[in-house]
């Protein structure tokens, strides 16, 4: 039987004035499975994930995430959807500001009722914590922790809201090969544990070597390719060669 779709991208434009970044592009991502949106630098993986939650709206085209048409949404919707749907930027966006705890609390404010916040709270807090293995890092500053550990708190407050879906932007970049590889075998933990789907845009080939179960190639804004690592290392096309050599 043929997976459930968790997020649908049909015929997307998007251009910025004469920069036609995306040019009929499309999507589909299936339930549980960790997809890799592959492209040189500028290309538009960035754009191409900001349209899918709606931080940038496409001049046409249609997305669909978790059953819902992204174009028809109203703000009390989308919040709702993007409680589903986690985003790990590339930045970590960390409030420097706040605690370790503080900053994975955030997201639950917005999302949860204030009824029983306290305890499932600290509970949620603590167990995101475990889950990326940084339980011991709770009450630190944002700035007392290296750039992995960043990576990690960011990755915990993005599954305190069990996200069906989690939207990674180059996730390793800036890392060094170690620290990247333990980054990309969390990904990978975090698919198995929680049964996401998840959007990874990278040009780290280790990391889409680890994580992928497919890999998108997106060129001249159009899916190029659409095959396994695997399957796209071995392949002649020297386009798609291009990326591996
Ligand atoms: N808000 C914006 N306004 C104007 N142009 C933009 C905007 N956002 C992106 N672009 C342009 O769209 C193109 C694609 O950018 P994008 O950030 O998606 O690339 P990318 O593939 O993610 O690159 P990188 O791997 O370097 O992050 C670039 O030419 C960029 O200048």
């Amino acid at each position: 039987m043929e997976k459930a779709e968790v997020i649908t991208v049909s015929d997307l434009f998007k251009s910025f004035g004469e920069n036609h970044v995306l040019r009929d592009f499309n999507l589909k991502v299936y339930e549980g499975e960790n997809l890799v949106v592959l492209g040189k630098s500028g290309s538009g993986k960035s754009v191409l994930i900001k349209c899918i939650i709606n931080l940038i709206r496409p001049d046409s085209g249609k997305i669909v995430v978790l059953g819902k048409d992204m174009g028809l949404l109203d703000q009390d919707e989308l919040d709702r959807l993007r409680a589903d749907v986690g985003f790990l930027f590339q930045s970590n966006a960390l409030y420097d500001s706040m605690t370790v705890r503080q900053n994975l609390l955030f997201p639950l404010r917005r999302h949860w009722s204030r009824v029983d916040r306290d305890q499932r709270a600290e509970q949620a807090v603590r167990e995101a914590l475990e889950d990326v293995g940084l339980a011991h890092t709770l009450h630190m500053m944002p700035a007392e922790l290296s750039g992995g550990m960043k990576k990690r708190v960011a990755l915990a407050r993005t599954l305190i809201l069990r996200p069906k879906v989690i939207l990674y932007d180059e996730p390793t970049t800036g890392l060094d090969p170690i620290t990247s590889r333990e980054i990309s075998e969390l990904i990978v933990k975090v698919q198995q544990k929680y049964k996401t789907a998840a959007v990874i845009i990278s040009h780290d080939l280790n990391c889409i070597r680890l994580t992928s179960n497919r890999v998108v190639m997106l060129l001249d804004g159009r899916c190029y390719a659409d095959d396994t690592y695997d399957n796209l290392i071995q392949s002649k096309d020297p386009r798609i060669r291009s990326f591996f050599d």
